[in-house]
């Protein structure tokens, strides 16, 4: 287990991030609780195909996996599903199926579902958030550019919405942090209903944080 990264919020349980993305890392950093992180591993073989549910039980699996690990702890885990219609799009294995990714996307309304599961030692929850993307018309010269920038190839459909691929995007509807992979109102509602504190002590983490 890394060391801890220190927040604000102390006092509560000890809150372990069962994920290995520095997205979700950085964001619950920016919400002032103090974590450590442990990686799940992959997950076992999904049962469903349905986006949102597939969201939901994957985020589940990665929690339990690293709550079984670590007795009494509040253990986060999420996980990040990109589907066209009924097609999922996962991480692209290189620049090909990259640039036919967005050759997909292009033009087109996607949905993107992010599950977030919280395990403790007396209760499990697990919700899904989803967001509508839409993407510009791409041309052939865009799409080649992007994939071989290398940016979408760890990101579940091919881009990463905070940084290049923002400017694959036209309009996003639903919550900007459930495209990144960490919905903050799901993420915030559900540690507090875990019982671990976030932003009660706003003022420390302002001041710590500084101006932006
Ligand atoms: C669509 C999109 C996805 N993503 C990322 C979020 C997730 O990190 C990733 C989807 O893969 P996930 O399997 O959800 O997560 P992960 O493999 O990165 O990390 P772990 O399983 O250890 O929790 O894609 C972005 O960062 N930006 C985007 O715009």
């Amino acid at each position: 287990m890394s060391e801890p990264v220190p927040g604000v919020d102390a006092g509560g349980p000890t809150v372990v991030l069962a994920s290995g993305s520095p997205r979700r890392r950085e964001l619950l950093t920016l919400l002032g609780v103090p974590f450590t992180v442990q990686v799940s591993g992959d997950p076992e073989e999904s049962v469903t195909q349905e986006p949102a549910a597939l969201a939901g039980e994957l985020a589940l699996q990665k929690a339990r996996t690293v709550a079984r690990e670590i007795p009494g702890a509040v253990v986060i885990g999420s996980d990040t599903v990109v589907a066209l219609g009924s097609r999922l799009l996962g991480k692209p294995t290189d620049a090909d199926e990259n640039a036919a990714f967005l050759r997909l996307l292009s033009g087109r309304t996607h949905q993107v579902y992010t599950g977030v599961a919280v395990v403790g030692p007396d209760r499990e929850d697990t919700e899904v958030a989803r967001a509508d993307v839409t993407f510009r018309s791409l041309s052939p010269a865009e799409i080649a550019h992007y994939a071989a920038s290398g940016e979408g190839l760890d990101k579940a459909g091919g881009y990463g919405i905070q940084a290049l691929g923002m400017a694959l995007v036209e309009r996003v509807e639903g919550e900007y942090s459930t495209v990144v992979g960490f919905p903050l109102s799901v993420v915030i509602r559900r540690l507090r209903a875990a019982g671990v504190p976030v932003w009660n002590d706003l003022r420390g983490h302002v001041a710590e944080a500084g101006p932006a």
